[in-house]
């Protein structure tokens, strides 16, 4: 193989010099603390250093090592008869069939079959490499792999581990090769609180006292002794004859391992009582092998097929601080683009002070950026400093109040921060199901101070709203139309409108259903009064009656304005009912609506606990609103459905 270093054939700068020097050396450093069980930084940020590296300089000596030299501990450090090796890698399908392609090239010029149709695939388990010495069919010596020649002897304690046996079916003189791992049971039932498998394997399995050790099961996969065998299978098949445990594993082509990798990918993996980062793939013909040969001590006729790494490390440019609707700061870090599941990542959530003050993060810091399972991305640790520690802001970015510290949390209580109004504003006509009104008309409004408050909203002037950017007298008329429609509301709504802490709908219905049946009954309500509520309790009865003080004047301008809320439910066949619409549907949805309004039903617009009926094109969807309604115990009906059970109700429908 040529390595063209990115086709430089001068000397590199002295930057990208210095960069390769300093990775080098970090890279034994990490490697030093990983082997002992206690890394420093997590595999994924590991492995993006080592193949920044591999780019910079493919033939640096800090690549070809295999583990780390053993410390000197209470251990007997011990010689391996074979040298043990590690893998090459390869993290996609692309790269795994260049593989398969270049094997084939090179052992069909050495006069060889080419491999790809005839493969052998393990799972890769993600555990401490270990051989293991038996003479005349006895359990003689468990050597670890060090730095490939040299290990420890920790014989005592690898025969008390499960899947070792003392004896072989047959008196044979050999050297098997296996995994030392946790298994996730046995991780719950015998490490409380430890996190991570594979370093708590490594951390017990050296202990010199033992302890632990019967917790730890090891998995074989290789033999160093090929006693006429000339096929992966064939060793697995004899491994597993003389009673060792072995990975799953099977023969295929390179089309069928494409199949299994993803299939481990998308579900087998996930299910598995052990953690594995990849399948192990190799020639399945030990002649091969043996003709490909190995580089570094890592045969070139294997390699390790990794799962995509859903983490990547890249720096912080800057650090936002965001106050959300309900004045809660979040922060969160532009980092450098990166791409990272399918998605070019440059927001990371740092989800809240407390945790920013824990990372010690800061602007220029080196930090790994994850996007598991498709959630928002979030910075998962600081690989390395670079620059200096972020201070928390102690005055709000929106409206320059002083923030107030909440545990983990940083407040802005400046209840005319624009972020706040928004909230409350976006909360009421959430609220009442005003489904026309966008977060950016809400915006918009807020910022150029046209609404304070809900109150506000009664009072907008078709024209101010269609002077805004990009709205119009269309749009004006629809909104302020159905503003008006949704009047009378309900006591219950009105209260949840308002957005008090800890007084969402079901409070307030419980409410109601106890005899505040008025507004006023309400406001003269003390926390006492309250308390005695069965379901609610002083706390939330707390929360109820200052929430309620503290809007007195805002809910009798309010109610000044005629927005007077009503305690009986709308009269009608649908009196009492809620629906929710989602999907395509045969009529349009205001038809819908309409037609579930005028019989006194009412229409939300998202399931929530409230919702009694979700009516989608098809009942059996699996739409995240379907699945929310499953868990509130709403019910899930299709179109005929939904004419059936208002036709039964008395409802006329043309
Ligand atoms: N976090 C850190 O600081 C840090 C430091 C160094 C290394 N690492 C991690 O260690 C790994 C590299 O270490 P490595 O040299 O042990 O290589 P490796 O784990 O990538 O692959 C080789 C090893 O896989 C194991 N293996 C498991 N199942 C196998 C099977 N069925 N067949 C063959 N081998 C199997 C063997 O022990 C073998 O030695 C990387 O994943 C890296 O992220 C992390
Ligand atoms: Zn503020």
């Amino acid at each position: 193989m040529t390595h063209l270093h990115h086709g430089w054939d001068k000397q590199p700068d002295p930057a990208v010099r210095a960069r390769i020097d300093e990775l080098a050396e970090r890279i034994e450093r990490y490697r030093a603390s990983y082997y002992a069980g206690k890394p420093d930084i997590s595999d994924a940020a590991y492995d993006a250093l080592e193949d920044e590296l591999r780019d910079l300089d493919p033939t640096h000596p800090a690549l070809a090592r295999v583990g780390t030299p053993v410390a000197v501990t209470e251990w007997e450090k011990a010689r391996h008869e074979i040298p043990m090796g590690s893998l090459n890698k390869v993290v996609n399908e692309a790269e795994l069939e260049a593989w398969a392609t270049r094997c084939d090239e090179l052992v069909v010029k050495e006069g060889g079959k080419a491999i790809s149709d005839d493969l052998f695939v393990a799972e890769k388990l993600d555990g401490i490499s270990i051989e293991v010495i038996y003479r005349d069919g006895k359990y003689a010596d468990a050597i670890t792999r060090g730095d490939g020649i040299m290990g420890e002897r920790i014989s005592p304690n690898v025969a008390r581990m499960r899947g070792v046996p003392q004896k072989l079916k047959e008196k044979l003189t050999l050297s098997v090769r296996g995994e030392i791992i946790l298994k996730l049971s046995d991780m719950k039932k015998s490490f409380p609180g430890v996190a991570n498998p594979r370093n708590a394997a490594a951390g017990t399995s050296k202990r010199f006292d033992g302890q632990g050790c019967e917790h730890l099961t090891v998995l074989f996969y290789d033999l160093a002794d090929h006693l006429d065998i000339t096929t992966e299978e064939q060793k697995i098949t004899f491994l597993r004859k003389q009673g060792f445990g072995t990975p799953w594993t099977a023969k295929g082509t390179l089309k069928d391992v494409l199949g299994i990798y993803r299939k481990y990918s998308s579900e087998i993996r996930a299910g598995l009582d052990y953690e594995i980062d990849g399948l192990v793939v190799r020639a399945n013909s030990t002649a091969a092998q043996t003709l490909l040969g190995e580089v570094n001590r890592r045969p070139r006729g294997a390699t390790a097929f990794k799962f995509a790494s859903q983490a990547k490390v890249s720096k912080v440019v800057e650090i936002l601080w965001d106050t959300g609707p309900s004045g809660r700061v979040t922060p969160v870090a532009i980092v450098e683009p990166v791409e990272l599941a399918g998605a070019t990542v440059q927001r990371a959530s740092l989800h809240n002070v407390g945790n920013v003050r824990a990372l010690g993060i800061g602007v220029g810091d080196e930090v790994l950026v994850s996007r598991r399972n498709d959630v928002i991305p979030y910075v998962e640790e600081v690989v390395e400093k670079g620059g200096k520690t972020e201070l928390p802001p102690t005055r709000c970015r929106r409206c320059a109040a002083e923030l107030v510290t909440s545990g983990e949390y940083l407040l802005c209580r400046n209840q005319e921060c624009p972020a706040l109004v928004e909230g409350r504003i976006h909360n009421w006509i959430d609220a009442i199901g005003a489904l026309e009104w966008g977060d950016k008309l809400i915006e918009q409004l807020v910022e150029a101070k046209l609404v304070k408050e809900p109150g506000d909203l009664y009072k907008l002037k078709p024209k101010q709203i269609a002077d805004l950017e990009r709205r119009g007298d269309k749009i004006a008329k629809k909104v302020l139309d159905e503003l008006t429609s949704r009047l009378p509301l309900t006591l219950p709504v009105f209260l949840a409108a308002l957005g008090i802490e800890g007084f969402a709908i079901q409070t307030a219905r419980l409410l109601v259903a106890s005899g505040y049946t008025t507004i006023e009954k309400l406001l003269a309500a003390t926390e006492q009064d309250l308390a005695g509520i069965s379901g609610l309790g002083p706390i939330k009865a707390g929360m109820i009656v200052r929430g309620l003080q503290g809007r007195k004047a805002e809910i009798e301008r309010l109610i000044a304005q005629g927005i007077v809320p009503v305690t009986q439910e709308q009269e009608g066949p649908l009196a009492g009912m809620s629906f929710c619409f989602t999907g395509a549907l045969s009529r349009p949805r205001g038809e819908m609506t309409n037609l579930v309004e005028t019989n006194g039903g009412r229409v939300l617009s998202g399931v929530t606990k409230e919702l009694n009926y979700l009516v989608s094109a098809e009942a059996d969807s699996t739409s995240s609103k379907a699945q929310k309604a499953k868990k509130y115990g709403t019910v899930l009906l299709d179109e005929a459905g939904f004419f059936k059970l208002i036709q039964d109700k008395g409802v006329k429908v043309s």
